[in-house]
C-alpha cells in the first residue's frame, strides 16, 4: 500500500513529520510519502523521505508570477505531485496541462476527485493514479473507508473501466491501520491522508499505527 501524507498547512514541523516518514518507511512493506508546502519541499527532501508536491500548474518556464513549475519542484527533491486537491481544485484542462507539466519533469501524479464520475473524467488524463475524497469527510476522521465504502469500491471499477495502468488512492478521515487495510479491502492501492499525521501529537506513532497490520 501507497501511504501519502499531506501536510496541507497545518502547523506541524515538516522536517520531524518527514523524519518520521522515512524511518518508519523502513520498517514496514508498505511506502510511504509526505507532500509538504511547496516552501518546505527541498529541506523535506533532504531528510531522505520520499517527498511529493502538493500541486504544480500547467505551466512551462517564461512569464507566470506566483505560479508553481513542476521542473522547480522536481530541482527541490520532489518526485511526485498531487493535482486537483479539493482544497485546490482546478479546471479539467488545466489539470490536464498539469498532468503533462508533471510528465515533463518526470514528477509521479495523484490527480484527486470528488467521487467516482469525477475518477473516470481523471483517470482519462493518464495519470499515474487517482484519489477519491469525499469533501465532507476530510479532516473529520471518519473514515471514508468505513463512512462510505461504496465511493472507494465504484472509484476503483471507474478507474479500471478507463484505464486499468490508473491505481487508486482512497482518502478522508484515515487515520489508522484498519482504515488502511479497510480501503485495501475495497480495492485501494493507497491512502492519502493529513490530519490524522500532521494533527497528531506523536507523528511517528501514528504512522506506525497506519502501517502496523501492512
Ligand atoms: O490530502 C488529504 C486529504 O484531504 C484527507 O485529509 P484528512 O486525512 O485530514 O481527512
Amino acid at each position: 500500500m501507497f501511504v501519502l501524507v499531506n501536510l496541507k498547512t497545518y502547523p506541524c514541523d515538516p522536517i520531524a513529520v518527514a523524519e518520521a516518514v522515512r524511518d518508519v518507511n523502513e520498517t514496514t512493506d508498505a511506502r510511504l510519502a509526505i507532500a509538504p508546502q511547496a516552501a518546505h519541499l527541498e529541506r523535506v527532501a533532504e531528510t531522505g523521505a520520499e517527498t511529493w508536491a502538493q500541486h504544480v500548474d500547467p505551466i512551462e518556464h517564461g512569464s507566470n508570477t506566483g505560479h508553481t513549475l513542476a521542473e522547480s519542484v522536481a530541482d527541490a527533491g520532489a518526485v511526485g505531485t498531487l493535482l486537483n486537491h479539493s482544497e485546490r481544485r482546478s479546471k479539467l484542462a488545466d489539470i490536464d496541462g498539469a498532468v503533462r507539466a508533471a510528465e515533463r519533469a518526470n514528477l509521479e501524479t495523484v490527480v484527486c476527485a470528488n467521487n467516482p464520475a469525477q475518477i473516470g473524467a481523471a483517470a482519462a488524463l493518464g495519470p499515474d493514479a487517482v484519489a477519491v475524497e469525499p469533501p465532507a469527510l476530510i479532516g473529520t476522521g471518519t473514515p471514508v473507508s468505513q463512512a462510505d465504502p461504496d465511493v472507494v469500491e465504484d472509484a476503483v471499477e471507474a478507474a479500471a473501466n478507463v484505464d486499468s495502468d490508473v491505481s487508486v488512492l482512497c482518502g478522508a478521515g484515515i487515520s489508522t491501520g484498519d482504515d488502511v487495510v479497510a480501503a485495501g479491502d475495497l480495492g485501494a492501492e493507497g491512502v492519502l491522508l493529513a490530519s490524522g499525521v500532521a494533527k497528531a501529537d506523536d507523528p511517528k506513532a501514528a504512522l506506525e499505527d497506519l502501517v502496523a497490520p501492512l
